[in-house]
């Protein structure tokens, strides 16, 4: 069976299509529209590029945003700072520091400065307990994205055994977590593999549904897939160069022969990725959205 490749691309779209126009309504009721600064410290390429994408979607949509660029020398007590100016913002009502952040500042310090009514990455623990309990007012955007690109790729979740390959705390936990509730799009039989996990093919071969993210090219081949499973990779790895002088890109998934065994796949680049940016736009809005009924 040759699986479905199903586009973050395309789902992207049909959800900033629907973002804009809730945005143009609320605007024309309200007189105000979303805000959302980003923050960016350094200079890392990677780093960069997704911040311009963040800027550049945001603006598309009609939002009010700020790219705020740091140099990669700011002191820990200057970023704290920052962080509380934009806390008291009103016309923000997202804000996110962009990661990694460089080795003398505290990330976790940072992310818990965020008052968690504007932490659009859902980082903050405030907002990680709020997913455990099923509480989430913000779910964190690229698992938010996995589970979106599930339901509108007509994947059925509930009883499925969701394996997930990866414990980070931006994808691996949380995904687990909320393919565990009682939800649309949810409602699974949840394991988690990682690196210390001493047979990951005999539970990745048990998978409905698998999600892999471990960081790493080619971590799941054919032999480790049952026939008919749907497949979310979420690896964005740089392998090389191409003729262009572009950064090559492959998944954590051995996409060409996964795909022969796979019911649905998602590619990289062009899968997961576009939705995590989309997924940021749509809890900035829920968090204007929160501020408007306040
Ligand atoms: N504060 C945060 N920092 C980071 C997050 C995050 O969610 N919040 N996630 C990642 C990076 N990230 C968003 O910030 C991100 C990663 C990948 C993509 C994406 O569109 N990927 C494309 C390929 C693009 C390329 O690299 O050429 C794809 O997969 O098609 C968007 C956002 C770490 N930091």
């Amino acid at each position: 069976m040759a699986a479905k490749v199903i586009s973050g691309v395309e789902v992207a779209k049909q959800i900033r299509a629907e973002i804009k126009a809730e945005v143009e309504d609320l605007k024309a009721k309200h007189g105000s529209v979303p805000g959302l600064v980003t923050i960016l410290v350094g200079e890392n390429p990677a780093s960069v590029s997704y911040v311009t994408a963040k800027q550049k979607t945001a603006k598309e949509l009609g939002y009010y945003s700020i790219q705020d660029n740091q140099p990669a020398d700011i002191t820990e007590e200057q970023l704290l700072a920052l962080i509380d100016k934009y806390n008291n913002d009103p016309q923000i009502h997202g804000i996110l520091v962009q990661l990694p952040l460089p080795k003398h500042v505290d990330e976790t310090k940072v992310l818990y400065a965020i008052n968690p009514d504007k932490d659009v990455d859902a980082f903050h623990p405030v907002n990680v307990g709020k997913l455990v309990i099923g509480e989430a007012v913000f779910k964190p955007c690229t698992p938010a994205g996995i589970q979106e690109l599930l339901i509108r790729g007509g994947v059925e979740t509930k009883g499925a055994h969701v394996v997930v390959v990866g414990r980070s705390n931006i994808v691996g936990k949380p995904i687990a977590n909320m393919m565990l509730q009682k939800a649309v799009g949810a409602n699974s039989t949840v394991t988690i593999v990682h690196t210390g996990t001493k047979d990951v093919a005999y539970f990745t071969k048990q998978a409905d549904i698998l999600i892999v993210a471990a960081g790493k090219p080619n971590a799941v081949t054919a032999d480790m897939v049952k026939d008919g499973v749907a497949v979310i990779d979420v690896g964005v790895n740089r392998i090389g160069v191409t003729p262009e002088g572009k950064a090559k890109l492959a998944g954590d998934v051995d996409f060409e022969a996964v795909k022969e065994k796979a019911s649905l796949i998602t590619p990289v680049p062009g899968g997961v990725g576009p939705m995590t940016i989309t997924m940021l736009m749509k809890n900035t809005l829920e968090s204007f959205k929160y501020s408007l009924n306040k």
